[in-house]
C-alpha cells in the first residue's frame, strides 16, 4: 500500500520535533514537508543535530504546503495561530490535527472567556473532535478535524473518566493538582522558563483561571453527559518533561478500596497505552513513551478518592497522542510507530 502523505507545519516547535521523531520511523506515512517560517530553507538536522543523518530535509515555508498532494497536516503552532490556518482550510483537501487549544473548547463564547480572544472559525469548532482516543475512538476514526487535546487535561481526564462515568464520585467537587515540566512552555524563550528562575525553584500559576480548566470540564462532561465542574492549579517544576497530576474527589456511595482498584483495571483493559499501576507512578516511568500510568485509592479519614497520573507531556500529552488520532483516522493499527518503552531512569 502507498504511503500517506502529511506534513508537520511548526516543526522546530518541541512538539513539532517530536512528531518528526515519532514519524520517521512509522511504517505507513511518508513526511513530504516539515514547516517553519523563521527558519524556512535551513535544514531540520542543522536545528536539531541529533537528527543528523535521519532527517536532513530543508524546512519550508507554510505557503509551500499547498505545493504537495498530502493527506493530512499535524498543526504544532500556538493556539490562536493554529484558527487563521484553519479558516482558510479546505476540508476536502487533507485532514487536520491541531496540537493548539483552539478547537476543544465546546463553544466561541467559552473560549473568548478563557482564551481571551474572539474565535475565527467558530463554525468549525462543533465539526472538530477531541481526540482522545481512550474516551473518543469511534468520532476520531471519522474526522476531518481533530482537537488534540492538551498535556494538562490528558492526564486529568483519563484519570477522572472511570469514576465519573461510573457515578463513583461528585462530578461537581473535583480538585485537579499537576505539575510539568518545562518544555511544557514550549520552545520560545520566555522569562517564567528562563533556567535561573526554574532551576531548584518550584511554583503555581495560573490560579483559579488557566484554560486547562474548562477543556477538562467540557470534555469529561461530553463524555459522561453530566455537568462537572473542577477546580485546577498547575505548577511549573524543574525538570525537562513529564506531567503528574494528582485528583481528589468525594465520592456519592460507599467506597470499597479493591472495587476501585478493579474497576480501573477493567475500565482500561483493552487500553495499550493505559497502564493502571499498584503504587504512584512517577514521570520517569512514562518519559518519552506515549504511556499514561493511573494510581488510584481511596482514603477512609478524609472520604476522598485519590488518583495519581502521569504522562509525558510531549509525547502523549501532545505528538504521541496525535500519531495514535492519525492511526485511527487512517485505519493503521492505533500503537503503530509508538511502541516505545520509557526512557527512565
Ligand atoms: N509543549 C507541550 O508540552 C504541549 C504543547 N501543546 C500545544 O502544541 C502547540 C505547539 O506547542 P510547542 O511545540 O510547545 O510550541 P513551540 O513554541 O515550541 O513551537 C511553536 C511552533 O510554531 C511556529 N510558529 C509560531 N508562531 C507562528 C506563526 N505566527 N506562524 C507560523 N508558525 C508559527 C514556530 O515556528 P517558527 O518560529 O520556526 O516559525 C514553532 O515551530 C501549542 O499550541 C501548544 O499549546 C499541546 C500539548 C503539550
Ligand atoms: C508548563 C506549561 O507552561 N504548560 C503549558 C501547557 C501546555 C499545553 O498543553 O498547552 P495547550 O493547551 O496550549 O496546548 C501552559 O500551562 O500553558
Amino acid at each position: 500500500m502507498p504511503k500517506h502523505k502529511i506534513g508537520i507545519v511548526g516543526a522546530t516547535g518541541y512538539t513539532g520535533s517530536e512528531l518528526v521523531r515519532l514519524l520517521i520511523d512509522h511504517p505507513d506515512v511518508s513526511i513530504e514537508i516539515i514547516t517553519s517560517e523563521s527558519k524556512a530553507g535551513t535544514s531540520f538536522s542543522k536545528i536539531n543535530p541529533h537528527f543528523k543523518g535521519r532527517i536532513d530535509m530543508k524546512l519550508e515555508p507554510l505557503k509551500n504546503l499547498a505545493d504537495h498532494e498530502l493527506d493530512l497536516v499535524f498543526l504544532a503552532l500556538p493556539h490562536g495561530v493554529s484558527m487563521d490556518f484553519i479558516r482558510d482550510w479546505n476540508p476536502d483537501d487533507f485532514r487536520v490535527i491541531d496540537l493548539s487549544g483552539d478547537f476543544r473548547l465546546g463553544s466561541a463564547e467559552e473560549y473568548r472567556q478563557w482564551y481571551h480572544k474572539k474565535h475565527k472559525a467558530p463554525d468549525l469548532i462543533e465539526k472538530a473532535v477531541f481526540g482522545l482516543p481512550e474516551l473518543f475512538r469511534d468520532q476520531i476514526r471519522n474526522a476531518r478535524l481533530v482537537a488534540n487535546p492538551g498535556c494538562y487535561p490528558t492526564s486529568a481526564i483519563l484519570a477522572l473518566a472511570p469514576l465519573i462515568k461510573n457515578e463513583i464520585i461528585e462530578p461537581e467537587q473535583i480538585m485537579i493538582d499537576s505539575k510539568s515540566g518545562v518544555s511544557g512552555a514550549g520552545a520560545k524563550a520566555k522569562q517564567q522558563t528562563h533556567f535561573p528562575e526554574v532551576f531548584g525553584n518550584f511554583s503555581a500559576y495560573g490560579l483559579l483561571k488557566h484554560r486547562h480548566t474548562p477543556e477538562i470540564q467540557h470534555n469529561l462532561a461530553r463524555y459522561a453527559q453530566k455537568s462537572t465542574e473542577v477546580l485546577f492549579t498547575p505548577h511549573l517544576i524543574p525538570i525537562d518533561r513529564g506531567i503528574l497530576t494528582t485528583t481528589y474527589s468525594t465520592p456519592t456511595k460507599d467506597i470499597d478500596k479493591e472495587y476501585l482498584g478493579e474497576w480501573y483495571y477493567s475500565f482500561y483493559e483493552k487500553e495499550y497505552f493505559i497502564r493502571v499501576v499498584d503504587d504512584p507512578p512517577n514521570v520517569k516511568h512514562v518519559r518519552g513513551s506515549n504511556y499514561c500510568d493511573i494510581h488510584v485509592t481511596y482514603d477512609e479519614r478524609t472520604n476522598k478518592v485519590v488518583t495519581v497520573s502521569t504522562i509525558d507531556n510531549l509525547v502523549k500529552g501532545a505528538a504521541g497522542q496525535a500519531v495514535q488520532n492519525m492511526n485511527l483516522m487512517f485505519g493503521f493499527i492505533e500503537r503503530s510507530g509508538l511502541e516505545i518503552s520509557p526512557l527512565s531512569p
